[in-house]
């Protein structure tokens, strides 16, 4: 859909034309919103045939489970499809299964369902990440380093994937910056640590260390809750500033005794950056405050542009927009992922020569 007219198609499909005013706000945010446009699973012939994810006060939950408990997995399927053809072995040889969504409500849960559609051995081991947000993607990476580096010969998939129908509704005044941000997608990533198998393809990225910070006293600037009605979306205006304040003293925290010095700030452009593009003032005041060169966040950028956010799935993105890019990367690189807590990932990443 694209942004410029998202608030029309919104305003027309959930019946609230009747609110010029919060229509007309979620025009001026959707222009400042860095996003052009954004895809959906959710169709208007699928919300004209179920009119309870309208409105907030009738029980919509079992709806949205149904709906999400076969798609979720199956965009998943898509993504990790690609990765493993990619990657060059065949899916059976996968160890471990890493799965993050906020869209999951039930047990057996997607990654069981991913597993199945993909073929993977009864043995694989699944961890499932649940409304880690928008931090999901870089959890879900961080732990599949760890059980790469401390199971040999493992591989992990991480599959991220993320539909934003579990928190679609009629617009309010609580959810209208939500409506303007989140699009749904998934992304896929195979992590190993070696020995290399035969038909492997080398590694794209080597994830070197990661850290996790939780910023204290902000639980409730950013946060999601499940109800009846489905799930809220609480994003706080100040979270731009929070991350901003913050997020140098990670990198520092993240890079010690890597190769960056506490005081050098200038260093911060010798490396490349995939940074979750939470929404386009979080990106300005990472920008600012390390005082990045213009292009340093051009592939959080362009995938905010093309795809809105993906909550834990756009750090794939990110990462896949970083790969494809014409010019070499540098050797070194900073990825940064923000979510409820504030909890802020943050990565020490190279690119083997
Ligand atoms: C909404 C924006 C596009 C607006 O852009 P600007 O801030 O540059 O523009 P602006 O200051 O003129 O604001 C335009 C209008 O939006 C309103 N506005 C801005 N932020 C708001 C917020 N968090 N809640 C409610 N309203 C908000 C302003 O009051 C203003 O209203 P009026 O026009 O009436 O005066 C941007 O602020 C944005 O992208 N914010 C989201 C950042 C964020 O929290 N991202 C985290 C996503 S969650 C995530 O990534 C992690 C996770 O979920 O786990």
């Amino acid at each position: 859909v694209p942004q410029d007219v998202f608030a029309e198609n919104l305003f027309r499909v959930t019946n609230s034309d009747h609110l010029p005013e919060l229509k007309e706000k979620l025009k001026r945010i959707c222009e400042k919103s860095g996003i052009e446009k954004r895809h959906f699973h959710l169709t208007e012939e699928t919300v004209a045939a179920h009119p309870e994810l309208l409105d907030r006060e009738l029980p919509s939950l079992d709806t949205r489970v149904d709906m999400t408990a076969d798609a979720v997995p199956k965009l998943a399927q898509c993504a990790a499809a690609k990765a493993i053809a990619e990657w060059g072995r065949p899916a059976a040889d996968i160890t471990h299964l890493v799965f993050s969504t906020y869209s999951a409500c039930q047990a057996p849960s997607a990654d069981l369902r991913l597993a199945a559609l993909l073929g993977l051995r009864p043995t694989v081991s699944r961890t499932m990440l649940s409304l880690h947000g928008c931090y999901g993607g870089g959890r879900a990476l961080s732990l599949a380093k760890e059980l790469a580096e401390n199971n040999r010969g493992a591989r992990v998939l991480v599959a991220c994937s993320e539909m934003t129908l579990v928190c679609f509704g009629a617009p309010d005044g609580g959810n209208i910056v939500g409506h303007a941000l989140f699009g749904d997608g998934a992304g896929a990533v195979v992590v190993g640590a070696g020995p290399f198998l035969d038909g492997e393809r080398r590694p794209i990225f080597e994830m070197v260390s990661a850290t996790q910070t939780t910023i204290p006293r902000t639980e409730h600037a950013l946060g999601m809750r499940v109800s009846g009605g489905g799930i809220d979306f609480h994003l706080a205006i100040q979270v731009p500033t929070l991350v901003g304040q913050n997020v140098e003293q990670c990198l520092v925290d993240a890079f010690r005794g890597a190769i960056v010095d506490d005081d050098d700030h200038g260093r911060w452009n010798d490396l490349f950056w995939a940074v979750h593009p939470g929404g386009r003032p979080i990106l300005d005041k990472i920008d600012k405050v390390l005082m990045l060169e213009a292009e340093k966040l051009a592939a959080s950028r362009h995938v905010l542009r093309e795809y809105g956010n993906l909550s834990g799935a756009t750090i794939v993105f990110v990462l896949d927009e970083l790969r494809r890019g014409r010019s070499p990367l540098p050797e070194w690189g900073a990825l940064l992922a923000f979510g409820p807590g504030i909890t802020i990932e943050a990565m020490v990443l190279r690119c083997p020569r």
